[in-house]
Parts: structure tokens; sequence; C-alpha cells
């Protein structure tokens, strides 16, 4: 399957200057959807995971399809404001901005093996927080799997320690 036919690239969007890579042609397309989460899931079992971590929002869209194959639990990593109960957080840049990422306190379990995945990498500023939160909760990092991966932003740089799985990549 060539993946990219399902990636809108629309210029200019959030902001003047970036070319974003819309993933919902992907996500509406039965079949290319389910092949993108076998490969994810491919990835997951072949590092291991115990627990998915998926950051917020199109973090979800592939975390939780590839938790529920693996019958294996799914922890949210949210923006500021949004999860109820003690939280560890972490500040970041991305493309277009900066952020705060929370996870609650209790979610990760000490050694528990952790598979970050997310829909995609650009500078790797999302990934990195994840990544800080889940180690300060005592969890350890197997690797890291996204849809999409924008090599120009060098997100990669961030995760020379870790197994690195991306199923479409951008020059
Ligand atoms: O590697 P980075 O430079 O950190 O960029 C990648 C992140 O940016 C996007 O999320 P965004 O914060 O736009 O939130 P959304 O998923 O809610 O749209 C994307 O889904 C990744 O999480
Ligand atoms: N260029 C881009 N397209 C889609 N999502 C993004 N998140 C960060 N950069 C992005």
């Amino acid at each position: 399957m060539n993946y990219k036919d399902y990636i809108a690239d629309i210029p200019d969007f959030p902001q003047e200057g970036i070319l974003f890579r819309d993933i919902t042609p992907l996500m509406a397309d039965g079949e290319a959807f389910h092949q993108a989460c076998d490969e994810m899931i491919a990835f997951a079992r072949k590092v291991g995971a115990e627990v998915i971590v998926g950051p917020e929002s199109r973090g979800f869209i592939f975390g939780c399809p590839v938790a529920y194959e693996l019958g294996i639990g799914f922890i949210p990593v949210r923006k500021p404001g949004k999860l109820p109960r003690e939280t560890v957080s972490v500040s970041y840049d991305l493309e277009y901005g900066s952020n705060e990422l929370h996870v609650h306190k209790d979610s990760i379990k000490k050694g528990q093996k952790v598979l970050i995945i997310d829909d995609l990498l650009a500078t790797g500023g999302t990934v990195d927080a994840t990544i800080q939160i889940v180690q300060e909760l005592g969890g350890e990092v197997v690797g890291c799997g996204f849809l999409i991966e924008l090599e120009g932003l060098q997100g990669r740089e961030h995760l020379k320690d870790y197994e690195v799985f991306s199923l479409i990549s951008y020059k």
C-alpha cells in the first residue's frame, strides 16, 4: 500500500510556512487505516510492549487500536486541565507553538515496558516530553512508533537511545 496516497498535504496550516500532513483521509479509509494499525501492532509485539502511552489527540487514534489488539492498557498523555487526578507534567515546544503535557501520576507501574505511539514525529518535542514523563514515573521506554516522520525536522535526534518505527517518511 502506498500510504502517502492517503495523506493530504495542506500548505500554510495552522500557520504560514507549515506544510500540514493531514491523516484524516487515511483514517477514513477502512483498509488503509487497518493496515497502518497492523504495522504498528507488529512493531509493538516486536519490542515487547506492556502498555501503550499516547499523546493527545492524534496519538489516541493509533495508540488505542494497538493496545486493544495486544490486550494491554492505554495511558493518555494530555494537555493541561484535562486529567482529573494528580499528574506529572513537562513543558515542550513543537513545530507551531509550545505546550505542557500531563500524565496521571499512578498510571505507569515501575519497570513497565512502555511503547509511545503518536501519529507524527516532527521536531520531537512531544515525544521527548512524553519520554521524560514516562521515565519520571518509573516506566521503561522500549520504543516509539509513528505513522509519519518529517525527517527534515530531525526529531530522531531525540530518540537515539530507542527503537523507532515510522510508516511514512517525508524528507
Ligand atoms: O514532534 P513535534 O514537533 O512535537 O510534533 C508532533 C506532534 O504535533 C502534533 O500534535 P499537536 O500538538 O498538534 O496536537 P493534536 O494531536 O491534538 O492535533 C502531532 O500529533 C504530534 O503529537
Ligand atoms: N507538519 C505537520 N503536519 C501535521 N501535524 C504536525 N504536527 C507537527 N507538525 C505537523
